[in-house]
């Protein structure tokens, strides 16, 4: 299926990365890009806030239904705007589209979260919190049901994203529910890691108090404590054993002390 696409289009929530991640998968692999909404803003010479504000959320989607017609056969990456699937015009064009077609799933915190830090979505700025997360309820279904494929970005950066859809044009068929299965293990692996950095930076603030109040760096009671509390929350499942959690907890009980020692020059 994805054997070097002539057309790659990326679709996803807004703030998902199509067009961050489709710029850097055209830079890795030397093809041409082009962005819906970039298209769009050219074609009717506005800014999309200024085509909300004059033509209203209505006159943006004929023009975006527009764009996407005429972007089947494009040689190349296409980044898609989050909206796409709103349409169930654009949702045929896309089901019967020529192109192949990735989904960009993401998380809703880490997305609102960029967007915030952007700005320029007019649907951002309108919508309530519940309001924007009953759209990304409504959107998921729709861009899965239109997508070939679906990669998960969650802790993942655009680069590596990016050389993953690559990756996926030497892909047969058969391979691909198992790639999508592992697109997501990858992301947890980056999270599972991300979360560590995070506990390692309040170790910091424990050393620091330590220090302040004279403790030992290692607190043998509650070293124990911690384990046998883990053991207790996760009694019920399989996955998670007592024999897992011990082995889990002493390499990040190791690393907090290394941690600490480093810091208190122990
Ligand atoms: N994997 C990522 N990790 C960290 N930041 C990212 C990632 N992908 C995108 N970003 C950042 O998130 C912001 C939104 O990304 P981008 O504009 O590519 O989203 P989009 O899917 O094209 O959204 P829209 O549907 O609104 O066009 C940008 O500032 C970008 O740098
Ligand atoms: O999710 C949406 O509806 C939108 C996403 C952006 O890409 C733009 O197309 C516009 O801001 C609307
Ligand atoms: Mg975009």
């Amino acid at each position: 299926m994805i054997k070097e696409p002539d057309t790659l289009m990326l679709v996803g929530f807004m703030g998902a990365g199509k067009t961050t991640v489709g710029k850097e998968i055209a830079r890795q692999h030397h093809s041409r890009f082009i962005d819906i909404d970039s298209e769009i803003e050219r074609v009717a010479g506005q800014t999309i806030p200024e085509i909300f504000i004059e033509r209203g959320e209505i006159g943006f989607r004929a023009l975006e239904t527009q764009v996407l017609a005429s972007v089947q056969t494009f040689n190349g990456v296409v980044a898609t705007g989050g909206g796409i699937v709103e349409r169930p015009e654009n949702i045929a064009v896309l089901k019967n589209s020529p192109a192949t077609i990735i989904y960009l799933h993401g998380n809703l915190e880490s997305t609102i979260g960029r967007l915030i830090i952007e700005g320029q979505r007019p649907l951002l700025q309108e919508k309530s919190t519940a309001e924007f997360f009953a759209l990304w309820k409504e959107r998921d279904p729709k861009y899965q049901s239109v997508a070939n494929m679906t990669v998960e970005t969650v802790g993942k950066t655009p680069a590596r994203i990016a050389a993953e859809i690559i990756a996926l044009f030497s892909a047969n068929e058969d391979e691909l529910a198992l790639l999508a299965l592992r697109s997501q293990i990858d992301a947890f692996d980056r999270q599972i890691f991300k979360i560590i950095a995070q506990r390692l930076e309040v170790v910091s603030s424990v050393a620091r108090y330590k220090e302040k109040f004279g403790l030992a760096t290692i607190q043998t009671n509650r070293m124990v404590r911690l384990r046998n509390d883990l053991k207790a929350d996760f009694a019920l499942s399989e996955d998670i054993t007592d024999d897992m959690i011990d082995a889990v907890m002493a390499i990040l009980m190791q690393a907090a002390i290394d941690k600490e020692n480093r810091q208190l020059d122990r």
